[in-house]
């Protein structure tokens, strides 16, 4: 498998049968990688955010489905297929809201229909999951084009973005969503410096985005959630880019708890808002994002950080990690099939109606 980025880190390694995950909950201070063999294993690391991210999560349980059917098919020869069931429903449970991971499953799940009771399946469903990673390298490399001419195009604005959570290396199989049009737009000379949001409560922007922009020498300034209005109001920001966890088929977006604020400061502003992802981040069953489940996670992940308690014992806590952003506050989508400027249900479908564009 190529690296899509030699400076950018790996957050995903199939190594020797095993998967490798890069421990995300103790990034930037340790840098370790948890071997998995299981299914179950698979579904713990996503559930406990050891790996994170639309695209990553997707593209992890496509090998967690490849330990399974090992598991199944040693287990239960010609009946691997019977009960090969339950382990990919362990993996289905291990998140709700970020659409790849059940488009993964899904793509599992048909080069398994076309398989054998009799023989192993684990190569042939091997190379099905390594195509879904290989194929979220590629866009990543065709969204980062894509966004950054978009930006280059509206050189009127000024040098510097924003991003919110963290959409690069560590969310995805490749360069990233919207850290991969970062990436790519400062490679070209169309951004000098990047605004990071901290995203609270796992902060992803500081600990994640952060530590991935500095590793390769993006100038980046890092800001608590509450100063985004004033980031906004007195630095050049031209846009703000996120990324996606699931957009409905009017364009509305799931994304990282405090993405919907953001694009409502942008309107306020003047900054122009694009959200980058992947088609498989694209759920065309759900009308609009009110239908979209929103995770829940654990209270303690907002009274207390890495032990330290930041809250009243017992107070009421209401934690959840995604927000739904209206199409009417988004000014581009922007997908490996092209971009969808002022998104709307008309505009979705001809998207999702197009063969690839490259
Ligand atoms: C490349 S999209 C990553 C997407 O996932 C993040 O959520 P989490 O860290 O809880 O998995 C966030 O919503 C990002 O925008």
């Amino acid at each position: 498998m190529t690296t899509s980025n030699p400076k950018s880190v790996e957050a995903i390694i199939w190594r020797d049968g095993r998967l490798l995950l890069l421990d995300q909950r103790i990034l930037p201070e340790q840098e370790v990688y948890l071997t998995y063999d299981s299914a179950e294993g698979v579904a713990g690391a996503i559930k406990d955010m050891v790996v994170r991210g639309a695209p990553a999560i997707g593209i992890s349980a496509a090998y967690g489905v490849v330990l399974a059917a090992r598991a199944c098919f040693a287990a239960d020869g010609d009946q691997w297929k019977t009960t090969i069931a339950d382990k990919i429903q362990v993996l289905a449970d291990s998140r709700p809201t970020a659409v790849n991971l059940f488009w993964a499953l899904d793509n599992m799940q048909k080069a398994i229909n076309h398989l054998s009771d009799q023989n192993d399946p684990e190569a042939v469903l091997l190379v099905e999951a390594i195509r879904i990673h290989e194929s979220d390298i590629a866009a990543n490399r065709t969204m980062g084009e894509f966004g950054a001419e978009i930006i280059a195009q509206s050189n009127d604005a000024g040098r510097s973005v924003m991003t919110h959570c963290n959409t690069g290396a560590l969310a995805t199989g490749g360069v990233g969503t919207a850290l991969g049009v970062i990436r790519t737009a400062f490679e070209k000379g169309y951004i000098d410096h990047v605004h990071a949001d901290e995203t609270r409560p796992w902060f992803q922007g500081s600990r994640l985005t952060a530590w991935e922009l500095m590793r390769e020498g993006i100038p980046v300034s890092l800001n608590v959630e509450g100063a985004a209005a004033h980031v906004m109001r007195t630095q050049d920001i031209s846009w703000v880019i996120v990324g996606a966890d699931r957009i409905t088929a009017n364009g509305d977006v799931a994304n990282k708890i405090g993405t919907y604020n953001l694009a409502v400061l942008a309107m306020h502003h003047g900054v122009r808002f694009m959200v980058v992802a992947p088609t498989s981040t694209i759920d065309m069953s759900l009308a609009c994002g009110e239908d979209i489940v929103i995770e829940e996670r654990d209270p303690e992940e907002v009274v207390c950080y890495k032990g330290l308690r930041v809250a009243p014992e017992g107070v009421e806590v209401f934690n959840p990690v995604f927000d739904v952003t209206p199409a009417d506050l988004i000014d581009v989508i922007v997908t490996e099939k092209g971009i969808v400027e002022r998104p709307d249900a008309e505009k979705m479908r001809a998207l999702m109606s197009k063969d690839r564009l490259h």
